[in-house]
């Protein structure tokens, strides 16, 4: 039985102060409402500067909430400006880290060749890398959409073993969801979800696609994430964007989210 992970996905906002007000209020929230973190992983994925920040937090507060980055350095180390290790992460005591997210596609063009290497390293420090996969509109009105993703899935995976990819989890993101108020519907998610499951059974073996958690991500909020995860179920939870800046809002989402996961 796979667990249940809701991931905010900080993008660039909140700085090291806002940060720590965001994790300690969401942690209070969750607190009150008795919260088990045995039944659903909480995670945050702040920008780089606010990493040390939550985990001095989460030492000092025997925090729950686990937390990650959004984006590694494909390399451990050397003449390479602005680029983060993963090694570098994983001594911030990281749990996760996104590769391929559309944003870091569009903006930072990187290879299939890069992001196997980006999610090699994340895997040999220690950590689990979170493969984002999804179409564009374009993609859609073609009809293509899940071979695209899975398209994308077997761009990193093919030449990983199972071991490894059973560490990773995968988030399905369709590019035309994210930021647009545009969610998918439960069909769609569970259709892409599926098709993924099927091709790590098929490349993999079964235990691997058991293993792996797949995610959803574009525009959840607390008015959605009830009925996606109740109705898509090859999905494990969701990677969200905007409304993870709003500790009651994300809470809301992760609390339907278990809740939805139990009813299963
Ligand atoms: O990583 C998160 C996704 O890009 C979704 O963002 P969003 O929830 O703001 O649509």
């Amino acid at each position: 039985m796979r667990r249940p992970i809701v991931v905010g996905n900080w993008k660039m906002n909140l700085n090291h102060r806002e940060a720590t007000y965001c994790v300690q209020k969401l942690a209070w929230i969750l607190r009150d409402a008795n919260f088990d973190y045995r039944t659903c992983d909480v995670v945050v994925l702040p920008p780089f500067t606010s990493i040390r920040s939550v985990q001095v937090l989460a030492e000092a507060d025997n925090l729950k909430i686990a937390y990650g980055a959004q984006a590694v350095a494909a390399t451990s180390q050397g003449a390479f400006t602005g680029d983060v290790s993963a090694d570098m992460l994983a001594a911030l005591d990281c749990s996760y880290v996104i590769v391929g997210h559309s944003e870091r596609r569009k903006y930072h063009p990187e290879d299939d060749a890069t992001l196997v290497d980006e999610t090699r390293a994340i895997l040999t420090a220690g950590m689990h890398p979170i493969l984002c996969v999804g179409e564009s509109y374009d993609e859609r009105k073609q009809g293509i959409e899940l071979e695209y993703a899975v398209g994308q899935v077997n761009d990193v995976t093919r030449d990983l073993s199972d071991d490894e990819v059973s560490r990773m989890l995968i988030a399905y993101e369709p590019v035309w969801a994210i930021g647009t108020g545009m969610v998918a519907n439960s069909q769609t998610a569970q259709d892409a979800a599926h098709a993924i499951r099927e091709h790590l059974a098929s490349s993999f073996s079964t235990e691997v696609a058991e293993r792996v958690r797949i995610l959803y991500g574009g525009s959840v909020n607390s008015k959605n994430a009830s009925q996606l995860m109740t109705q898509a179920k090859d999905m494990d939870g969701f990677l969200v964007g905007g409304a993870s800046l709003d500790p009651d809002e994300f809470s809301a989402i992760v609390r339907l989210t278990q809740k939805a996961a139990k009813q299963r």
